[in-house]
């Protein structure tokens, strides 16, 4: 099966720190991500130090937009996005905004499928609108009350749907062999990789898991 892409959730509140955390991941992973708290922090600055020092690297900003999807993803698909992210639960008004930002821009638009009653029925009618990858996502509070993403998966994966699903929440060097086997296209990796004690070398095993699963 196709390798499945690796996302680096950048987490951090600090510039530099989230900088210097791209450098050392970058041979390993895909996907660079600009996590919420972050991005609400640093602002459109962050997006463009990134794009500019890795012009050839995905680059989502994980906005996690819940209305006005047009002119608040817009700014940010100029300023280098590949893939900005919509809450499901934000309604197809507001996704539909994103997608049309997004394609002025070239550039994608992902679903976060976070505390969606119905999965199903967003994955589907936000692919229908044209979105290109869905979501899957134990959120860090979710995750702290003992939560996973996997029933998500398995169920959002076995849709058929002519979309990428992209999985987070606490995916760690365990759980990436489940994770590839589920079907997820797009592995999230935040904590797994940034709180251990060398996050280059965390972020070359979750690669060659990822690898070797794929197999
Ligand atoms: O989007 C997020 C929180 O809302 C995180 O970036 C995502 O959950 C990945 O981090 P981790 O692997 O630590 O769960």
């Amino acid at each position: 099966m196709a390798r499945p892409l690796i996302q680096m959730a950048l987490d951090s509140l600090d510039f530099d720190q989230t900088v210097a955390l791209a450098d050392q991941v970058a041979p390993y992973v895909d996907i660079f991500e600009i996590g919420t708290p972050c991005i609400k922090y640093n602002g459109i600055n962050l997006v463009k130090a990134l794009r500019e020092r890795y012009p050839d690297k995905l680059l989502l900003v994980d906005l996690k937009t819940m209305d006005a999807g047009e002119y608040e993803a817009g700014a940010f698909y100029a300023a280098g996005a590949d893939i900005c992210t919509v809450l499901g639960v934000s309604g197809l008004a507001t996704i539909g905004g994103v997608i049309k930002a997004a394609k002025k821009h070239a550039a994608e638009v992902q679903v976060d499928l976070i505390n969606v009653p119905n999965k199903a029925e967003c994955a589907r009618e936000s692919a229908k609108l044209g979105a290109q990858i869905m979501g899957v996502h134990t959120g860090l509070d979710a995750q702290a009350a003992g939560q996973t993403p996997f029933t998500d998966l398995n169920e959002v994966a076995s849709l058929g749907l002519n979309v990428r699903v992209s999985v987070a929440g606490g995916i760690k060097p365990a759980t990436i062999d489940q994770t590839v086997k589920a079907g997820a296209n797009i592995i999230v990796v935040g904590a797994a990789i940034y709180g251990a004690p060398s996050p280059a070398e965390a972020a070359r095993e979750i690669r060659e898991l990822v690898e070797a699963a794929a197999a």
